[in-house]
């Protein structure tokens, strides 16, 4: 928990995410701080990181804000399923909690007000990671402070556009109180400009800053004999 003014840290800035997926080299809290510290010094406002032992390590060697989730396997919901994942991750350090505000059910039956509570209790701000305007509308109206755009295309029945989801960033800007989060596939700075402008309050960068493995695809694709 901090009483540093969080919201206002991250206004127009970038956020990035520093994830390994299990079995990637760089999977452990030493490199995924060390990616964090990396990024805080080219000039990200936010990190944002999964898992407890992550968490900790990147609180510990950064100075801004954290936005913390647990992924709990890769079916249904798995950021941050349950309250008590994310009491979890508040409790790891985390300023921001970022959890699944989709319509779809949770494990253990608990609705994203629970979660959002869950959070509250900790000292710290609830993220509704959603993928359409319904879901965010419904997740602030259950006490989330914040609405992101994570799951566009990532769901079942969300069509994946080859970008990020500008279009849903407008939308909630244009339709919500709260500030709105662009996230998911911004793959150039343009688009995060782009996010900005279509009214985003801040950006959350992940694959094209901290995933070396498939930057480094991209290249070789781009390579590969025609
Ligand atoms: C859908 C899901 O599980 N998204 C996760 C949420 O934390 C991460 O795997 C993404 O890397 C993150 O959202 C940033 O997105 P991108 O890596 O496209 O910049």
């Amino acid at each position: 928990m901090t009483e540093r003014p969080i919201l206002p840290a991250l206004r127009g800035g970038l956020v990035v995410s520093c994830q390994a997926p299990p079995g990637d080299p760089l999977e452990g809290p030493a490199f995924m701080a060390a990616m964090a510290v990396a990024a805080e010094r080219g000039g990200a406002v936010g990190i944002r990181a999964e898992g407890p032992d992550d968490i900790r390590a990147v609180r510990a060697a950064v100075t801004v804000p954290v936005i913390g989730l647990w992924k709990v396997g890769r079916e249904g919901v798995y950021i941050t399923p349950t309250p008590g994942h994310a009491a979890a991750v508040a409790r790891a350090g985390a300023d921001i909690v970022a959890f699944d505000a989709t319509r779809r059910p949770r494990p253990d039956g608990s609705t994203p007000g629970d979660v959002a509570a869950a959070v509250h209790a900790e000292g710290a701000l609830a993220m509704a990671d959603v993928a359409d305007a319904d879901d965010a509308i419904a997740a602030l109206g259950a006490g989330a402070d914040i609405v992101a755009t994570t799951l566009s295309g990532n769901i079942p029945g969300s069509p994946a556009p080859s970008g990020p989801d500008l279009a849903l960033v407008a939308e909630l800007a244009a339709r919500v109180a709260a500030p709105v989060f662009a996230e998911g596939r911004i793959a150039y700075p343009e688009q995060a400009r782009r996010a900005m402008d279509e009214g985003a309050f801040a950006v959350v960068v992940g694959t094209a800053v901290t995933a070396p493995g498939a930057i480094t695809a991209r290249f070789a694709a781009a390579l590969a004999p025609r």
